[in-house]
């Protein structure tokens, strides 16, 4: 059986539909790729599968269960945690508290200790233990990246969603985040990326989905996706960072 299961998927905005019919599933531990140009609609899928947003019509589900019509902290309860493309982090509360929040609203309700050994675990995790009590809006990029990736992680989810989670980093931070997203989804997790940098698409998706304006246009493995005409020809003219 699937584990997220996206089941004739549509969000229409206003005239626009921006996801249009679209279906397809991630098995449980899987990490797969969710590519296409600018536009193509694939932040809105992250938002429907973690609940951000309704969807117009069609049917999502993780494990079994039923999320459509879930508002997104039961999505959370249910398993799912997400980073977005702007990070949102709380800049004037330290790191701490910032990840001991996620603890306390993610799969199961943490409280006290055990809330602040849960986010010392994702802090640790992300490489910013020795940080804990830094306020998040002195961090630099990166680390604010990382710290996203905490709160997300302190949720304890079975699914992660990473949206664009690699994006701005100089090539050694981006080295260092492909190995952790290795790392995580070595120990498990499942994780749906939406990612532009091919080289570490192809370095840890053995499996890519791509939209192209609101439509699923393959599902494949990575290399032959990569040289399906389909897929090359919605990327003329757009952006592929190699
Ligand atoms: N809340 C919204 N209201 C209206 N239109 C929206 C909304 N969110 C997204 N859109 C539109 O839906 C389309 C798909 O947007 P989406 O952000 O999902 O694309 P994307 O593939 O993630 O693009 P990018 O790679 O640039 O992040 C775009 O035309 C966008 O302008």
């Amino acid at each position: 059986m699937s584990f997220l299961r996206i089941d004739r998927a549509v969000k229409q905005f206003g005239g626009l539909r921006a996801v249009d019919e679209v279906s397809f599933s991630l098995q449980r531990g899987e990490i797969v790729g969710l590519l296409g140009p600018n536009g193509s609609g694939k932040t809105t899928v992250i938002n429907l599968v973690s609940g951000a947003l309704p969807v117009t019509s069609g049917e999502i589900w993780l494990d079994g269960r039923r999320l459509t019509g879930l508002r997104c902290d039961r999505i959370a309860r249910a398993g799912v945690a997400r980073t977005f493309q702007l990070v949102r982090t709380l800049p004037s509360l330290s790191l701490m508290e910032n990840v001991m929040i996620t603890a306390v609203f993610g799969r199961s309700t943490h409280w006290g200790e055990k809330a602040r050994r849960v986010a010392e675990d994702a802090l640790a995790t992300v490489g910013l233990a020795e940080r804990a009590s830094a306020v998040a809006g002195d961090l630099t990029y990166i680390d604010q990246k990382r710290l996203e990736l905490a709160r997300a992680l302190a949720a304890e989810p079975e699914i992660l969603l990473l949206d664009e989670w690699l994006a701005g980093l100089n090539p050694t931070e981006l080295a260092e985040g492909v190995a952790l997203i290795r790392r995580l989804h070595e120990g498990g997790l499942t994780i749906l990326m939406v990612e532009h940098i091919i080289d570490a698409v192809r370095a840890l998706c053995p499996r890519v989905v791509v939209m192209n304006s609101g439509r699923l246009i393959a599902d494949e493995a990575t290399e032959a996706a990569l040289s399906d005409p389909a897929v090359v020809s919605a990327y003329l003219g757009g952006e592929v960072d190699a």
